[in-house]
């Protein structure tokens, strides 16, 4: 019995694709996680060892960044119906090629009634919490957030740290801060609170606090937001963050032509900095 090859396909997988548009001081964002994939006559790759009929995955990795900046992503149709197109021009064995992108939604950052230019708050998953610690003396109550993913494309920036042999890091003046945030902050014990007034507030000053505060470092956005909760909240005693740094890369565009100044990133799951603080009042120590 004959031994053949099936049903093949190949392409690259999950490229986190974040475009930001900065013509005005309004920025706009989208951010697409892209998979690429070519079907065709890929037979003697797989049977021969021959890859001259073969587009890399690293090239169709490529032409995704590319095509942000170049065609731009004015819908995760239009994106994609492009790339397709340019994907199978480019590889004349190919006779098809699927695009499948995913796009997270991001809203303005909401400061005093009005969509901020530069700071968005990544729309659903985020979730409230709370641990309640009960005593016959009493309750401890100790609330939160979890999973608020925000993130400002312009205004931080990261320079002038400790350098040793083994730092390769360049000084940032301009970079994308993103964050999922954790929060949790402890109550005055016997507070009369609102606890639903209080936790819409609160959320509230930690969104505005992120948009407007300029940012040297995450920790010193951490330390803003920790202080606006307590100088607003007599009834809250202190608040703990855990911060990932969510990494964007300025992707280098310059082999093919492009500029990028702070358009085209990608968006790097891990590793990632895992920042974490408490603010606290002076009596709390
Ligand atoms: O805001 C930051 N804080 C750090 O401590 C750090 N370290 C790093 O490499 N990048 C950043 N960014």
């Amino acid at each position: 019995m004959g031994i053949v090859l099936g049903p093949n396909r190949y392409g690259k997988a999950e490229n986190r694709v974040v475009r930001i548009v900065r013509d005005t001081p309004r920025h706009e964002i989208r951010d697409l996680n892209v998979s690429t994939s070519l079907r065709g006559d890929f037979a003697a790759a797989h049977t021969d060892g021959d890859q001259s009929q073969v587009l890399p995955t690293d090239t169709q990795k490529n032409t995704a960044f590319a095509y942000a900046k170049q065609h731009g992503i004015s819908s995760p149709e239009d994106y994609a119906l492009a790339l397709g197109s340019r994907l199978l021009e480019a590889t004349p064995a190919g006779t098809g090629a699927t695009i499948a992108v995913e796009e997270y939604a991001w809203d303005r950052i909401e400061v005093d009634g009005a969509g901020h230019d530069h700071a968005f708050v990544r729309r659903g998953g985020e979730v409230r919490t709370t641990t309640v610690d009960l005593t016959r003396d009493g309750a401890t109550v100790v609330s939160g957030l979890q999973d608020l993913v925000v993130l400002k494309s312009t205004g931080s920036e990261f320079k002038d740290f400790l350098r040793d042999e083994y730092t390769t890091l360049p000084d940032a003046d301009d970079r994308i801060l993103a964050t999922a945030l954790r929060a949790d902050w402890r109550y005055v014990p016997g507070a009369d609170v609102d606890w639903n007034t209080t936790y819409d507030a609160v959320r509230a000053l930690l969104l505005a606090t992120f948009a407007t505060t300029y940012s040297r470092a995450l920790q010193e956005t951490l330390y803003a937001m920790g202080r606006a909760v307590l100088e607003a909240h007599d009834d809250i005693a202190e608040i703990s963050f855990a911060a990932p740094n969510k990494h964007h890369h300025l992707v280098d565009l310059s082999p093919f032509g492009l500029e990028n100044p702070g358009e085209v990133f990608i968006a790097a799951d891990r590793p990632y900095g895992l920042i974490e603080a408490t603010v606290t009042r002076e009596e709390e120590r």
